[in-house]
């Protein structure tokens, strides 16, 4: 009997297929598809079985972290996109595990790596074969960021209509310009009308050094100005939307930094050594928190401030959106359905583009 080995997908192989209407649509398939009362009232739709992801400390340095990340997401369909053309219309189903590091101070090593490393394994769920292994550092930062773009455009946009997505222009502040920093400010100007973007980072040249990048990358016909902050204050006084991704133990953004009497919407995506310490508990206090997985924050949100409104899921299926003056915060844990559904997009969009040529 011969076993084929598992195709292996570099990071350059991944890349050129990572697209925002691809990952959005995969991340938005894997955020309905953990929603547990769907599942149990609709058996036809999709549902993910997601155990709690592991953490394996690398000795007794709580920086430096191995994260393994199971699921199997069933029966969902990914939406029409140019990327995934060829599966349109199937239900499908995917088993997957990423396997994650996050090793904090690697920024500061010369040169310097990413403080995150990531592998997806797709399995073949008929006879359980490991049929490819895939980088997964490029798509663990896209898919994280298209959480809080799909989270933005239900828990703010939605407030206002339907169309306020395309049409609203909205000022956008970045804390902590990271790889996770820059790959929000990149999606938010693809994906939204982002009239201004502040960017603010502890260390300051990082954020100079980004805001000349982005520029260029935009143009100057992108109408959307970029401003350098000197503090989390700054960057979010008039900011309609704000993007936290950082490694703070401490609190970075307080109440008294957010514009008052108007809505704000916070995707709180970083973590010190708690996933909410960079947000003040007097903002939880005063805000409506959704989760991309109520049994990732159960695991993981332990002595988490307030109680959680709702999955983000359940928000896209139900259509509950936050008021329009309303502090709503997407408490973002990064799920391993994610991973899984925009994985096998990737692969789906691989294959079908071997076999156009
Ligand atoms: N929710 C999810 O799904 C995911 C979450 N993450 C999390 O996002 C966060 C950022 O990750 P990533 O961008 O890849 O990491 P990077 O190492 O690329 O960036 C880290 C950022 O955090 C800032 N920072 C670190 N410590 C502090 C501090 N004490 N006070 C203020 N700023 C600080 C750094 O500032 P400086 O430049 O000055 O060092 C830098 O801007 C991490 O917490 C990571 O775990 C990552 C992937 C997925
Ligand atoms: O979901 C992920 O992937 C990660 N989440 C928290 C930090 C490390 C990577």
């Amino acid at each position: 009997m011969s076993t084929k080995p598992p195709v292996y997908y570099n990071a350059d192989a991944v890349r050129r297929f990572l697209t925002w209407p691809l990952v959005n649509n995969a991340v938005e398939t894997a955020l309905t598809a953990v929603v547990k009362h769907h599942c149990q009232e609709l058996p036809a739709q999709s549902f993910a079985i997601q155990p709690k992801r592991s953490f394996t400390a690398c000795g007794d340095h709580s920086g430096k972290v191995l994260l393994t990340m199971p699921a199997f997401v069933g029966n969902y369909r990914l939406q029409a996109s140019p990327e995934c053309s060829r599966e349109l219309g199937n239900h499908r189903s995917t088993l997957a595990c990423k396997l994650v590091t996050s090793f904090r101070d690697n920024p500061e090593r010369n040169p310097p790596l990413p403080s995150i490393h990531a592998h997806v394994l797709l399995f073949d769920n008929q006879t359980g074969q490991l049929a490819a292994i895939m980088e997964g550092t490029d798509l663990t930062t896209w898919r994280t960021a298209s959480a809080s773009v799909v989270a933005t455009k239900h828990l703010y946009f939605r407030r206002f209509g339907v169309q306020a997505e395309k049409e609203m222009p909205i000022n956008v502040a970045i804390v902590g310009c990271g790889v996770q920093g820059q790959i929000h400010a990149a999606a938010f100007c693809a994906n939204f009308r982002v009239r201004k973007l502040n960017l603010y980072n502890r260390t300051e040249a990082k954020a100079q050094e980004m805001a000349e990048q982005l520029q260029r990358e935009l143009g100057t016909e992108s109408g959307t100005q970029i401003l350098v902050c000197r503090s989390a204050n700054e960057a979010c006084q008039d900011a309609d939307v704000i993007c936290i991704a950082t490694y703070s133990k401490e609190p970075l953004i307080n109440i008294k930094d957010l514009k008052s009497k108007q809505g704000v919407h916070i995707n709180a995506v970083g973590a010190g050594v708690v996933h909410f310490s960079e947000v003040s508990p007097d903002i939880y206090h005063q805000a409506k928190v959704y989760v991309d997985c109520y049994a990732n924050a159960e695991a993981e949100l332990k002595g988490f401030p307030v109680p959680i409104s709702a999955e983000l899921g359940a928000i896209l299926l139900e259509g509950n959106y936050p008021n329009e003056t309303d502090i709503s915060v997407f408490q973002s844990m990064g799920m391993a359905s994610e991973d899984a559904c925009v994985a096998q997009a990737v692969h789906d969009a691989i294959v079908s583009s071997a076999d156009d040529s």
